[in-house]
């Protein structure tokens, strides 16, 4: 873990996104996994809603996802073990990036077939806490035919801009800053299991 937290820090100081595989272990992922889609079972997600306070509404033309956000007080043995996993990122970026982060939030997210989240910053005016974002996927399988990919867009030095795509793979964790990276996920073509969460620089 030691060296995998140098490597975040270092690749987010540099290039503000990192993409680590094999995050957890098969059998932790698979344990998480079988624990949200039992809380999807229970009719325990809603569909996602957009904004925040008084402006928060649900848009399925922006996201068609659905979530279950987690409960800090209340996280089970495996949620809390990915949560202190997380704690040691916040650690490292504080103190190799000084961002001042101070707490985490997060939501699961299930992405039924043809969902999507069309481009958005995860930091905007009604967000502005939310500094650095931190994805794990927990999907079984996924090959580029499934779609559902993680596009990330990002400007180059002559003004033109460049994206990456980033599969959804199991294990697979993708860390980057809130306020600089614009992205989508584009329609899926098979049911996408995730958590999502940011890192926040206020308690
Ligand atoms: O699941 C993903 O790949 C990205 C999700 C996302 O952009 C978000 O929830 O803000
Ligand atoms: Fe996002």
């Amino acid at each position: 873990m030691e060296d995998l937290l140098d490597h975040i820090s270092a690749e987010i100081y540099q290039n503000s996104y990192v993409i680590v595989d094999n995050f957890i272990d098969e059998n932790f992922r698979k344990a998480l996994l079988e624990e949200q889609i039992n809380l999807v079972n229970q009719g325990k997600f809603r569909h996602a809603a957009v904004g925040k306070g008084g402006q928060k509404q649900v848009r399925t033309e922006i996201r068609s996802d659905e979530v279950l956000w987690m409960d800090a007080d209340d996280l089970s043995p495996l949620q809390a073990s990915y949560w202190a996993k997380v704690e040691e990122i916040r650690k490292v970026l504080n103190q190799r990036c000084f961002l001042g982060l101070r707490s985490f939030e997060g939501h699961f997210a299930r992405y039924p077939i043809g969902s999507f989240y069309k481009r958005h910053l995860d930091q905007f005016h009604a967000v502005p806490h939310r500094v650095v974002t931190v994805i794990l996927y927990l999907n079984d399988s996924w090959t580029s035919e499934d779609e559902g990919v993680l596009r990330m867009y990002f400007s180059q030095e002559d003004g033109s801009e460049r994206y990456e795509d980033i599969l959804p793979l199991g294990g697979r964790l993708v860390v980057f800053l809130s306020g600089e990276i614009p992205h989508e996920v584009l329609p899926t073509k098979k049911e996408r299991i995730s958590i999502t969460g940011w890192l926040r620089n206020i308690d």
